[in-house]
């Protein structure tokens, strides 16, 4: 084929997917107009039932257009995902007021390019509101950007897939004035990324944050005569990378590529599924409307005698509540104590929800409440082919 006819197809595909995007911003305009609806009629923000009939039209109409079923599903599961987390948002700005200024101003971790960066953008771009970035070395400038009033949002991510639960977060939220106000996951795909015509055998160093290291410790292991140097974010390992001759950093391919570099291995996570989840913590709490699924998450102590744990955890089935998530921390100082962290599907303001939370002082030290916000887990629809 001549180059010009390649050209030609290319231009017509440029064309296509334009349309493909203004037609993804209709959509989601009518989206927004649903939701200014559900909110006047207390209406559930998720309509399972809606969203099944909607994927099998699809999906059977795609078959007649010569479509695979899974390749529809995926793209139209991908775009109701989108519609429910907009209208989610749209619903927690109208029933806290306060938080609808002109602008945002988030703290998060690292700068251009880190993964903290796409998480950010990601989420508040579901905001109507001017985002203001505040890039932090550490995650304790992060929640006291917030305590001190210097940022509107801090973001912190507290568990991933492949490393599991990132326990200086955890230990930052026992003592920080901070309350948690929403979450979201982000896909991680870690790369060897470093200058142009760099090769795997002429590097001798990699920078990387400690996260992405653990992340990647089956591929790290099998680089030999490699030095790793740590970074306090993903960003300042790339700007490591641009500046140290034969080094390379651990960092998304976009970002790489945002900063000039190219990959030198992808995918080198030791899982391919790698997953993030953020949470994000404001100054002050917030409501959250019993229209979408929510998280409550809570800080307790039990006492030191047999059983006191199964005692506190028992409460929760008692009172029909789904316990998803269970961690424990050490207490700075005071050796072989634990606190627990406990995530739950519960919304503060149910009453079950208060009412396990009394019973649940009866037979614990102390219970502190670290926030109640909208859940991301979006369970998919299943739709049986
Ligand atoms: O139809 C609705 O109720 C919508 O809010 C729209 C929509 C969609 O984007 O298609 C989004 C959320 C619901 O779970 C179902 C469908």
């Amino acid at each position: 084929m001549a180059n010009d006819a390649l050209q030609a197809l290319r231009k017509d595909i440029n064309e296509i997917d334009s349309e493909l995007l203004i037609l993804l911003t209709k959509r989601r305009r009518i989206s927004h107009s649903v939701v200014e609806y559900k909110i006047s009629n207390n209406k559930p923000i998720r309509d399972e039932k809606r969203e099944l009939a909607l994927l099998e039209k699809l999906i059977s109409y795609g078959k007649s257009l010569g479509l695979d079923a899974y390749y529809v599903n995926n793209v139209f599961q991908t775009i109701i995902e989108d519609s429910v987390l907009h209208q989610q948002a749209m619903l927690q700005q109208n029933i806290n007021p306060e938080i609808k200024g002109d602008t945002n101003r988030v703290a998060y971790l690292g700068g251009q390019g880190s993964y903290s960066q796409l998480a950010c953008h990601k989420y508040f771009s579901r905001r109507s509101d001017q985002l203001i970035e505040l890039g932090c070395t550490s995650f304790f400038e992060i929640t006291n950007k917030v305590e001190t009033g210097q940022a509107d949002f801090g973001l912190l991510p507290i568990e991933n897939t492949c490393s599991g639960s990132i326990n200086e977060v955890y230990d930052l939220l026992q003592h920080a004035q901070v309350a948690i106000v929403g979450e979201l996951t982000q896909s991680i795909e870690h790369c060897l990324i470093a200058k142009g015509d760099t090769e795997l055998k002429d590097i001798t160093k990699v920078f990387g944050h400690p996260q992405p290291f653990t992340q990647c410790s089956q591929f790290i292991q099998g680089l030999d005569n490699i030095q790793l140097e740590y970074c306090d974010s993903t960003s300042s390992a790339i700007a490591k990378a641009i500046e140290v001759p034969n080094s390379a950093a651990i960092a998304s391919q976009q970002a790489g590529i945002k900063a000039g570099l190219e990959v030198v291995q992808s995918a080198v996570a030791n899982q391919v599924e790698n997953h993030s989840r953020f949470i994000v913590v404001a100054r002050k709490p917030m409501q959250t409307s019993k229209q979408i699924p929510t998280k409550t998450t809570l800080i307790m102590a039990t006492s030191q005698n047999a059983g006191s744990l199964a005692d506190a955890l028992i409460i929760f089935k008692q009172h029909k509540i789904n316990l998803v998530k269970l961690e424990s921390r050490p207490v700075p100082g005071n050796p072989w104590e634990e606190v627990f962290y406990v995530d739950l599907d519960a919304n503060l303001s149910q009453s079950n929800t208060q009412q396990a939370l009394e019973d649940l002082k009866e037979v614990t030290e102390f219970v502190r409440i670290l926030g109640c916000y909208p859940s991301e887990s979006m369970k998919a629809v299943e739709v049986k082919s």
